[in-house]
């Protein structure tokens, strides 16, 4: 204990140097120049790194160093969350990357396969102290003992797994267990998909693999970044620590609604509505709706002109149309086609008609007369009216608002369902303003000027700086010199072309955060929890961001709550990658003790009679309960009495009362509220606080000590099934009407 309390030392001591080096590296890196292609990317690889590095040992009270490997060749490594070394010639490793190759045996080796292993070593500490040690030994024969052995790795798992939660994830490293770890280093090309009932790790999984992703293959990754998709914002708050502490920045997590940036989805559809909006026809929909807004005129359009009247007719509009489709782009973009083939079609008009020899000959206009008809015809706004009548310039928004007001080429009980004149935007509508933008093409002319309008302020003002100096020359030197100085103007002129461009490079966000601004941005690698939750029309967004289909899907199938799913992943990725895709299970539940697991795998039996739960790790030998009452006011004063009271409070991260979710429809939260004042609720509750109420969708991926479930017989199998296995000790069920008979065998509280 002492020996590896001094090598803690060591360590800690050097991670403060390194802390303070890194906070530099990661403002050098950052302010570094440079105009090409590899400049940038080693800016962007250094200030991921360096920023990495920072987070990383910011959190080092946690844990910094968890194990130790002695090998039979004598080696012997420390293995640690972050790789350290020391500040000598050959930078010497102190401390090895959990996510190193060297440090692999640490999780895999068995005393069937020790992979070269004498002993491992667990290491416990509470900050910087070290407080326990347990050895495993792998090698029978070795004859020296420490006084630690006996125990095994599991009594490390078990003890994770027994303590009281935080309300927010923490890392895995030092417990990941071989089945996972064999997931967490899977190659990163192709798509993954990682399926398993509740609790068995898919999130912490997941997010484990985005840090090794980001360990292996860290210049590409720091460049394209990785994306996360998660159910809701809170369950994005309850994972945001576990990157950070593994020294990962590089990550952009949003929630399927966030997925279109500028656009906040805050209004909700009705499930059918969401279902509708979701289906993958919606895309021929929306491609069929954009055809209808290039219309015809119809009568003929008469374009007030100065050299008479032009008729904007069907003929003309046809042809134009006809051409501009021909094109092959997509609506914006071939605007510029549909506006030329009519301002041809009009001058033709004209000149046939100006031009026409009233004898009969040929027409009496040259060439150069016509083209400065067609000059003019182009230049009047008239016509540009008439253009954009016929052929509308539309941002995403603006179809998807059309369409919404009117929906066309559905049924009509389905266009009844998803009519709506206003109002804001939903999940739903996301994939659908994608898609739509995809349709339109992206109209980058007014970004373009504005770019273009910012660079000639720069060069404007580069001018003027000249000219300022110019003119305090006296009028001897400008008269002698004004041949030079013309050269001069033109030689900062290409000066301030440089600097407009330095401006552009200089742009300080990182991969991540650029790509959360950027809607055609493509990731280097996507993650996607609740996988099973997302509608064929979500899946086309997040394929269209991730060109290579280098994905990791985590799901559970018998955890779909959203109507408009797809369901099963074959539906899901065939129309993406055939059956080209890897599909792994993971079987044991590590959060939800059997005595739980039993009562919420009997619910979904109802349903299913072959289902199959995962398998629990462990008991607790607390036995779920049921109460019932009267009527709303008697359940809401039962759940007040159950849960913790507002001075049992878990006020910081170390206490053991740990954490409880009242889970509730959504109908019961205001009588709840009244009763138990210090719960934390809405849109985006505190998970942190000692209770909080939530509505069965929003305990998706979440868990808590003790959950106490509010009239179950409300909620369908799916949410009942979640809300069920949210709990990491204790479970209670609260009601008034009938209990699902699944539940009807539960005893009365303890
Ligand atoms: N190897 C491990 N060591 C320690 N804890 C683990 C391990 N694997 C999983 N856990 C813990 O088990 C709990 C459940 O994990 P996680 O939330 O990733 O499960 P999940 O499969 O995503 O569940 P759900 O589908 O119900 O959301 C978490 O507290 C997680 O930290």
């Amino acid at each position: 204990m002492r020996r590896e309390q001094e090598y803690l030392d060591r360590l800690h001591a050097r991670v403060a140097e390194l802390r303070a080096d890194a906070r530099q590296a990661a403002k050098e890196a950052l302010s570094r120049g440079g105009s090409t292609y590899q400049a940038m990317l080693e800016r962007d690889v250094r200030s991921a790194e360096a920023q990495g590095l920072a987070a990383a040992l910011d959190a080092d009270e946690q844990g910094l160093c968890f194990g130790r490997l002695v090998f039979r060749d004598g080696s012997d490594h420390h293995i640690g969350r972050i790789g350290v070394r020391k500040d000598d010639e050959e930078r010497t490793p102190m401390l090895i990357d959990w996510r190193a190759d060297v440090a692999r045996p640490f999780y895999l080796a068995t005393g069937h396969e020790p992979m070269g292993l004498r002993r491992r070593r667990h290491i416990t500490t509470e900050g910087t102290r070290v407080t326990a040690l347990q050895d495993e030994l792998m090698d029978l024969a070795d004859p020296e003992r420490t006084g630690h052995e006996g125990s095994d790795a599991d009594t490390v798992l078990l003890a994770s797994l027994d303590a009281a939660r935080t309300g927010r994830m923490h890392d895995i490293v030092r417990t990941i267990q071989a089945e996972q770890d064999e997931i967490i280093r899977a190659p990163r090309h192709g798509i993954l998909v990682v399926e398993g009932g509740p609790g068995t790790g898919k999130t912490a999984v997941a997010l484990h693999r985005a840090a090794y992703l980001l360990y292996a293959h860290r210049e590409a990754l720091a460049r394209r970044a990785v994306l996360i998709v998660g159910p809701s914002p809170v369950f994005l708050g309850y994972i945001g620590d576990v990157l950070p502490s593994l020294g990962e920045t590089g990550v952009l997590a949003l929630t399927p609604g966030e997925l279109y940036p500028g656009v906040t989805a805050t209004g909700t559809d009705t499930p059918e509505a969401a279902e509708i909006k979701g289906r993958a026809d919606m895309a021929d929909v929306l491609a069929r709706f954009v055809a209808d807004q290039q219309r015809l005129p119809e009568p003929t359009l008469v374009i007030e002109h100065d050299d008479g009247e032009l008729y904007l007719d069907r003929e003309i509009a046809e042809r134009a149309r006809r051409r501009a489709r021909e094109a092959d782009l997509p609506h914006n973009l071939a605007r510029p086609h549909f506006a030329f083939e009519v301002i041809d079609g009009l001058t033709r008009q004209l000149v046939e008609r100006i031009g026409a020899d009233p004898y009969g000959g040929p027409n009496l206009l040259g060439a150069d007369d016509a083209a400065q008809l067609g000059k003019e015809v182009a230049a009047d706004p008239a016509v540009h009216e008439a253009i954009e009548e016929l052929w509308p310039t539309l941002t995403a928004q603006e179809l998807l608002a059309r369409y919404l007001a009117e929906p066309t080429h559905l049924s009509e009980a389905d266009a009844a369902a998803i009519r709506r004149d206003d109002g804001d935007w939903t999940p739903a509508d996301v994939p659908l303003l994608d898609e739509a933008a995809e349709l339109l093409g992206e109209d980058n002319s007014a970004a373009e000027a504005a770019a273009e309008g910012e660079r000639q302020e720069l060069i404007a003002y580069a001018e003027g700086v000249l000219e300022l100096s110019y003119g305090s020359r006296t009028q001897e030197f400008e008269d002698k010199d004004d041949e030079e100085s013309e050269v001069l103007a033109a030689h900062d002129l290409v000066d301030a072309e440089r600097l407009a461009e330095r401006y552009e490079e200089a742009d300080h966000r990182s991969a991540a955060e650029r790509a959360a601004a950027d809607r055609t941005w493509t990731f280097g690698h996507v993650i996607v929890d609740e996988a099973q939750e997302l509608s064929p029309m979500a899946w086309r967004v997040l394929m269209r961001r991730c060109p290579t289909r280098s994905m990791t899907l985590v799901g559970d199938p018998a955890q779909t709550a959203e109507p408009g799913s797809c369901g099963d992943w074959d539906t899901m990725l065939r129309p993406y990658v055939d059956d080209r895709w890897e599909h792994t299970r993971l079987g044991v539940n590590y959060r939800t003790p059997a005595e739980i697991m039993e009562i919420a795998a009997a619910v979904r039996r109802a349903e299913d009679p072959a289902f199959e739960g995962p398998r629990s790790i462990r008991s607790t030998g607390n036995r779920p309960w049921s109460r019932r009452a009267e009527n709303t006011r008697d359940l809401a004063a039962a759940v007040a009495a159950a849960a913790p009271g507002p001075d049992d409070g878990a006020h910081d991260a170390q206490d053991t009362h740990g954490r409880c979710a009242v889970i509730a429809p959504a109908e019961l939260h205001e009588e709840l509220l009244t009763a138990l004042p210090h719960a934390s609720a809405g849109e985006e509750p505190d998970l942190t606080r000692p209770v909080v109420l939530l509505r069965p969708r929003q305990a998706k991926g979440l868990e808590f000590d003790t959950v106490l479930v509010v009239e179950p017989a409300a909620l369908g199998t799916s949410d009942l099934y979640v809300a069920l296995t949210r709990a990491t000790q204790r479970l209670g069920v609260l009601h008034t009407g009938e209990l699902p008979e699944a539940l009807r065998e539960l005893g009365g509280e303890a």
